[in-house]
């Protein structure tokens, strides 16, 4: 079966640099010994400019003979296919430059084709794939035409949130014709208010969780047949969720709709032909579908700078204290592993509510310590991260719920007060910093580790190709 991957080195001359391979030292009190920072940009220049200009001088579109060429505009990639006023929106709120993703994947978008969109997190694919919704639907049609499944409900508001600002229109402009409407169909809201406007106006993109997706397919009120585009958000972690099986139901009932275009979506697919060639085999995807890779060689930021300390199993609430002192960061999440289900029933308190405890009662660098974790009711999850957004300093201690596609662009340091499970758990926690497409600043990664688990840390280093710098204490 003919696949396609389409990467950043096929798309551009240069070939892309091995990301740095830094020194292993040990290094106190917590300071980088790295150069002054560089932009390396997918296409392989290192550049010393500012990341925009870079962006804007590279590879400008050719106009006539002659004349001045044009700089390089998310505009220049979308004006003959999303409407003027989205476009409009899109600049207003800061996005005039396309990263890397978005202006290697959107044309292949724009064309009609099927794809798996494989880039480094927050390397833009939200907006990436909301351009090729916005580019497909028509508000003046009655019916739901654009699905976006996202894995959690924090991640479903933030994609939401996003794809409303797009949607608005001026007011002038929305009485001569209404915007696209945007529905959050999301595990913890009010089913029974969602039928009701799936009744009486059919929005034209949904934003959906699998589950309360599913309820709503079964009574019917959404229909599949009108659907135009579906995009599955973090699909490699949906793929292996307990909802997979609704999942794949979702994907085979859409597969008989002639007029659909399909979007996978993540920063990490593994084995990623394997799923490209199943997706066509089971027909989930057409079969000219593409796997788009931006920058293969490098699945992390490079402005990541990762670090580890090796402490004493009962010394970790005191090693994360020094860190926090030593790095005193304005906007940092600590991430911690989930509580099992024996410590549960051994009537233990979660470990986040005690690491929280412990740093309200010896740690003065925030006025509130915030906390992000599944067992916590929808509203004080909301509540959480909406302290988190509005504040301009915050320390959020989260499980994994937070390791996906949540986008805190003002995080600056991450720490792993438990080692993740996987190397892939490691990229999604390590990519809730860095998030600022166009900036070369440094974000700190940290784990704190027991010795033993140096060689699994080891390992994560050698799977996603980075190098850990060791911090003594
Ligand atoms: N063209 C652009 N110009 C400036 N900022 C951008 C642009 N595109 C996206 N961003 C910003 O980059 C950040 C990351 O984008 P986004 O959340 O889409 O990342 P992602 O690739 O989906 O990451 P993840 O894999 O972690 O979900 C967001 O704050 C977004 O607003």
């Amino acid at each position: 079966m003919a696949t396609a991957t389409l990467s950043a080195t096929q798309l551009l001359p240069l070939s892309l640099p091995k990301p740095s391979q830094k020194p292993r030292h040990a290094n106190f009190p917590f300071q980088s010994l790295n150069p002054s920072p560089r932009l390396f940009s997918s296409n392989g220049f290192v550049s010393n400019c500012s990341p925009i200009q870079a962006l804007l001088n590279s590879t400008p579109i050719t106009t006539e003979a002659g004349s001045e060429p044009e700089p390089f505009t998310l505009r220049k990639i979308c004006q003959s296919h999303v409407p003027d006023h989205v476009l409009c929106r899109m600049e207003e709120l800061g996005f005039v430059v396309p990263t890397p993703v978005q202006r290697q994947a959107l044309p292949t978008l724009f064309s009609g084709r099927d794809c798996i969109l494989h880039a480094q997190t927050g390397s833009g694919k939200t907006l990436t794939y909301l351009l090729l919704v916005f580019s497909i639907v028509n508000a003046r049609r009655s019916a739901v035409q654009a699905l976006i499944v996202v894995p959690t409900r924090e991640l479903g508001m933030q994609v939401t949130k996003v794809a409303r600002m797009l949607a608005t229109k001026p007011m002038e402009d929305e009485l001569e014709q209404k915007s696209c409407t945007v529905m959050a169909l999301l595990d913890g809201g009010m089913l029974m208010r969602h039928k009701s406007w799936l009744k009486a106006e059919p929005p034209t993109i949904v934003v959906a969780t699998i589950g309360s997706l599913c309820q709503m397919l079964e009574k019917h009120m959404i229909k599949l047949e009108a659907m135009r585009v579906l995009v599955i958000d973090e699909v490699d972690f949906m793929f292996s969720s307990k909802q997979v099986s609704s999942l794949r139901k979702l994907l085979t009932s859409y597969s008989s709709i002639n007029t659909r275009q399909t979007l996978f979506a993540s920063a990490s697919i593994p084995q990623h032909k394997i799923f490209l060639d199943k997706c066509i085999q089971q027909k989930w995807t057409k079969n000219d579908a593409i796997h788009v890779h931006v920058n293969p060689v490098e699945p992390m930021p490079s402005c990541l700078h990762h670090r580890f300390v090796i402490c004493l199993k009962n010394r970790r609430h005191e090693t994360l204290l020094s860190l926090l002192q030593s790095d005193a960061p304005q906007s940092a999440i600590v991430f911690v592993g989930e509580q099992s289900e024996k410590s549960k029933k051994a009537g233990n308190a979660p470990s986040a509510t005690l690491l929280i405890n412990f740093l309200k009662a010896s740690y003065e660098g925030y006025s509130d310590i915030l906390l992000l974790e599944e067992d916590m009711n929808f509203n004080s999850r909301a509540a959480s991260l909406s302290e988190v957004r509005q504040g301009g300093s915050y320390l959020l201690v989260s499980t994994d719920i937070a390791a996906r596609g949540l986008d805190l662009p003002e995080t600056t340091h991450i720490y792993n007060y438990d080692l993740p499970r996987t190397a892939i758990d490691y990229l999604h926690r390590a990519g809730r910093t860095g998030r600022k497409p166009f900036s070369d600043k440094k974000c700190s990664v940290t784990s704190i580790i027991i010795s033993k688990e140096r060689f699994v840390l080891e390992k994560y280093e050698n799977e996603l190709m980075f190098n850990c710098e060791e911090l003594i204490v």
